[in-house]
């Protein structure tokens, strides 16, 4: 299968727990291109986790368009959404034990993620599986004797087992010592390049998310930056508004008042001095 699009429009996710409504999304619109590896970043509680989630079908949106390839996940059934993450959404949810049976070998771990997928759909050999994320040597090796790295890299294993279009990873790389959170990083560049594979994946590691070719900042429910390749870049939304970065932000507290002019194909933004109460 090859890599699957995301497109979301006004996406909203509210949380409705203990009589309170909890806004997690607050209308995002992103697009990403099939077989792009984007990283996802934010401060704790932005929303990161509420966005894979979505992606995946774990969750459905309490209002807005989610599009993955040909699925507009907001109008799905149950069953359709199983299905969809049988066979064309892998997840790596955070915590690599999460999402492996102990007592199973990476192999049988790998057919057992497997078993859910559709009949037709063409499954790759765990073995080739294995050998793309570098554990082929590992194959029969019990759970308990593996590394920590080579317990996520088996856990991206079993995320891609069914070959999905779309491959959702919860901060893969967190509570690993550099060589392994490179390693585990390294395997899901082979995936995406190998297989053309779109990867999603959270980070809250700079040194990673400057390995990315593009990045996208969540802050309060919202997008607040993109970096492509290390640089970041503020993001005009659909309702024409423009999120200012932190450190502009600071200059201009809420209720400022800006003049925005242009000249020469700059644009300005002027602070305008008000007058205080008399
Ligand atoms: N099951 C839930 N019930 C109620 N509120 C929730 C639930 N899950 C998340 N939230 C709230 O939604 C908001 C977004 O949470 P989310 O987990 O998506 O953020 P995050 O960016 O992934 O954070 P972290 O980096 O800490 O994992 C937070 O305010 C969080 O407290």
């Amino acid at each position: 299968m090859s890599g699957l699009a995301i497109s979301t429009t006004g996406l909203v996710h509210i949380y409705r727990a203990h009589g309170h409504d909890v806004a997690a999304l607050s209308g995002i619109g992103i697009t990403v291109r099939p077989g792009e590896l984007v990283g996802l970043l934010g401060p704790s509680g932005a929303g990161k986790s509420t966005l894979l989630q979505l992606c995946g079908g774990l969750l459905t949106p309490s209002a807005g368009r989610l599009q993955i390839g040909e699925h507009n996940v907001a109008t799905m059934t149950e069953v359709e959404l199983d299905r969809m993450r049988a066979a064309d959404v892998g997840i790596v949810l955070q915590g690599a034990g999460r999402n492996l049976i102990p007592y199973l070998t990476p192999t049988d771990n790998i057919r057992y993620a497997q078993r859910a997928a559709p009949r037709g759909h063409e499954l790759p050999q765990p073995d080739d599986v294995l050998h793309m994320v570098g554990l082929r040597d590992h194959a029969s090796t019990p759970l308990t004797s593996l590394t920590p790295g080579q317990i996520q890299l088996c856990a991206v294993a079993v995320g891609i087992a069914t070959m999905p279009g779309l491959l959702l990873a919860d901060e893969p790389t967190s509570q690993l010592d550099h060589q392994a959170r490179d390693e585990v990083l390294a395997a899901i560049r082979t995936i995406n390049a190998e297989t053309g594979m779109t990867v999603l994946l959270i980070t809250h590691d700079p040194e990673v998310a400057a390995t990315l070719p593009r990045t996208i900042t969540i802050r309060d429910g919202r997008i607040a930056s993109e970096g492509r390749s290390g640089e970041e870049y503020a993001v005009v939304a659909t309702d024409g508004s423009l999120p200012l970065p932190p450190h502009v932000a600071e200059l201009l507290p809420a209720g400022t008042l800006v003049q925005v002019t242009t000249d020469d194909g700059e644009i300005r933004l002027t602070p305008i001095e008000q007058e205080g109460p008399r």
